[in-house]
């Protein structure tokens, strides 16, 4: 038996951070929604009772600090499962570049390993195995677009976004969200309008969604990277109609309405950043979900 899941990227519209908590983590609002840029993640059950991570990236761990890996371990513990799976990774996000790649990957493989073990187990309980593992897992378990709260866990679902063009561009260093998170100097933030996000995205309000886009950790990786602002500017300059970074970075992200714009900025990106994409914004499950 085999299940093949879609792990896409996110990208944050807005994210806000309201307070640091006892727990080291702090206290944010984030809209979120996804990109048509994927990882792809197939499982294969196997007779061996044990869970096999394949990658070819070098940058992926093929052992037990692998978020994919993780997943599989936590619901074979906690449903007390016999069977055994190879997991094969196929990257296509970036690493440690503020789109979530692992975490989705995470929780590709929750929703897989819930077909492939035949768990019968529903989103909502996915969701909350997948916060156990990190912030951003129990978003990436829906894929869709969503509000979230809390450290990142508590979901509340959106409308999909206006569609347009998102251009990425991820600059050569990756970063740690920790250093970022506890980089952040919460008394100078200027905080997003969440709410102001929120309305423009459920009314389908392209322009006033890219109004709207704001990062409170932007500041802070803009400040260690200074090729993070480089590429804002040629974005801005080469006709983005807004432009954000995505979570605590390094990648950068531009919305445009119209094909030829975005092809052009990928076009005048590339020479200056090796990893570039131009994808449509996606925002809701895909058809393999
Ligand atoms: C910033 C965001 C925005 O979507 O994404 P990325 O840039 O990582 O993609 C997330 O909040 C990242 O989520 P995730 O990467 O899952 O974080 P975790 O593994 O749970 O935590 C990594 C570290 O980030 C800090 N952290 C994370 C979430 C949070 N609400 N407050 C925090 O302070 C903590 O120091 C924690 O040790
Ligand atoms: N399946 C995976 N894909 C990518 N990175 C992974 C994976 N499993 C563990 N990691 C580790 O998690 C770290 C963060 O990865 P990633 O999710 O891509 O970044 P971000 O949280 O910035 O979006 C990486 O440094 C990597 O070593």
């Amino acid at each position: 038996m085999y299940v093949l899941e879609k792990a896409p990227a996110k990208i944050n519209l807005s994210l806000d951070v309201l307070y640091k908590r006892p727990d080291n983590y702090h206290e944010i609002e984030m809209v979120m929604t996804t990109v048509d840029l994927a990882d792809q993640i197939e499982l294969f059950l196997i007779k061996q009772n044990t869970i096999v991570i394949e990658s070819e990236n070098r940058f992926v761990p093929n052992d037990e600090r692998n978020l994919a890996y993780r997943a599989a371990k936590l619901l074979k513990d906690r449903y007390e499962v016999k069977k055994g799976v190879r997991i094969k990774i196929e990257k296509h996000v970036p690493v440690a570049a503020g789109l979530a790649g692992g975490s989705s990957d995470a929780a590709a493989t929750l929703r897989g390993l819930n077909k492939l073990w035949e768990l019968g187990l529903d989103k909502q309980t996915l969701a909350s195995l997948g916060a156990e593992i990190g912030s951003d897992i129990s978003f990436c378990v829906y894929n869709s677009t969503a509000l979230a709260q809390g450290r990142g866990e508590k979901i509340t679902e959106l409308k999909a976004p206006p569609s347009c063009w998102v251009v990425l561009a991820k600059p050569r260093q990756g970063v740690s969200t920790q250093t970022v998170y506890q980089s952040l100097d919460l008394s100078t933030i200027d905080h997003p309008d969440t709410s102001g996000m929120i309305e423009a995205v459920n009314k389908s309000d392209y322009l006033g969604m890219c109004s709207r886009l704001g990062n409170v950790l932007e500041a802070v990786t803009l400040e260690r990277h200074p090729e993070v602002a480089q590429i804002k500017k040629l974005m801005q300059s080469s006709g983005a109609d807004a432009v954000l970074m995505s979570g605590s970075g390094p990648t950068v992200f531009a919305l445009v309405k119209q094909q030829t714009r975005a092809e052009r900025m990928y076009n005048s990106l590339r020479g200056f950043c090796e990893e570039v994409y131009a994808v449509r914004m996606l925002g809701y499950p895909q058809a393999l979900d």
